[in-house]
């Protein structure tokens, strides 16, 4: 994947400061006193995402931290490839666990914002950072834990169901499900392959169709994610979790990682302008422009 220059020219547009312009990313970590040994820790946080690896365990803690609720905009989906990207390429990084800062909420999605009112070239930019976001995710090396702690629709499942280990807090309030269809919008078929891939055909055929967003227990029925745990314990199950996948040859779990998932990572990576050119069509129709307003009010007359 050559994302760097496409991701260097949204960065340099969207204003983020690059990681690599910025001080030193691993000089970050907290300075420690004279005299005490190093902790093997190195740390780099942009504006939505912060990232912490541990050097002696091989993993990397990467909190979601973009109030009010995480919503996957251009300069989140950004960040969040870059972060993938570098401990990718960081031979001390084995695995990654995923989580967020922010109470009761994993990931609110996609960012609706980003879908509403815009031309063309922005569909089209921000589209490509969500391809990409999930090509580096669901494509990764490394091992992936999501410890959802609060609820994950749409975009923020997605996220979840690239992992390769899904821990939820046991709260029946958090829910979870790719809900496209209540906006009146569809999952593209790669999100609809990596349902498919973790529940099976039947149950993603349903809960697609109806949209549906699933409390915690029902989602641990379904198997969308391995576990629950009280919300208290979900980092120290993660880390757990992560130090039993990383007991094993990285290279044979790998090559195995690959073969389950290459056929729906190929199938993007073959059909990415075409998709990109089928969500610009589809987002611009007015209907739907009308639907996701009429959505976006719904969730502001809920506050009120
Ligand atoms: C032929 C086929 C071709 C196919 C081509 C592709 C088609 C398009 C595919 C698009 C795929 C889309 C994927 C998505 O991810 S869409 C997003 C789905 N997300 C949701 O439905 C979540 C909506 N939000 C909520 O349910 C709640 O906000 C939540 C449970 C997350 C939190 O609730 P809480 O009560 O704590 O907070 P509020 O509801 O008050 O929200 C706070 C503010 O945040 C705003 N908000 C929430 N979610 C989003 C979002 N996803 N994007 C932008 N903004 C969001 C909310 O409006 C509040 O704002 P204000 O404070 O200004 O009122």
């Amino acid at each position: 994947m050559a994302a760097a220059p496409i991701l260097a020219r949204r960065i340099a547009r969207s204003g983020v400061l690059p990681l690599c312009c910025r001080p030193p990313s691993w000089d970050r970590a907290p300075r420690q006193p004279p005299g005490l040994p190093l902790a093997p820790c190195r740390a780099f946080s942009n504006n939505k995402i912060q990232v912490e690896l541990d050097e002696s365990s091989g993993v990397a803690m990467m909190k979601f931290k973009s109030p009010p609720v995480n919503s996957l905009s251009l300069d989140f989906l950004t960040e969040f490839s870059i972060s993938l990207e570098k401990l990718e390429n960081d031979r001390a990084c084995r695995g990654v666990i995923i989580t967020s800062t922010i109470p009761k909420i994993f990931s609110s999605g996609l960012d609706i914002m980003e879908m509403c009112g815009k031309n063309v070239e922005h569909y089209g930019e921000f589209w490509r950072a969500v391809q990409e976001m999930w090509l580096r995710l669901y494509g990764s090396n490394m091992v992936t834990v999501a410890a959802v702690n609060g609820s994950s629709p749409a975009g923020g499942c997605l996220i979840a169901l690239s992992c390769d280990y899904r821990i939820m807090a046991e709260n029946p309030k958090f829910s979870i499900g790719l809900n496209e269809a209540q906006l009146g919008i569809v999952a593209p078929f790669w999100f609809k392959d990596t349902f498919v891939n973790v529940v099976g055909h039947r149950i993603a055929e349903r809960s697609l169709q109806l949209g549906s967003l699933h409390p915690a227990p029902e989602a641990l029925k379904l198997g969308l994610v391995d576990e629950l745990v009280p919300e208290e314990k979900l980092l120290e199950k993660a880390s757990a979790v992560m130090a039993r996948w990383l007991a094993l040859p990285d290279h044979a779990r790998q090559l195995t990682k690959s073969m389950m998932r290459k056929a729906v990572l190929d199938h993007l990576v073959a059909h990415r302008e075409e998709d990109i050119k089928n969500f610009i069509n589809f987002i611009s129709k007015e209907s739907i422009q009308k639907s996701l307003r009429m959505y976006m009010e719904m969730l502001k007359k809920k506050k009120s």
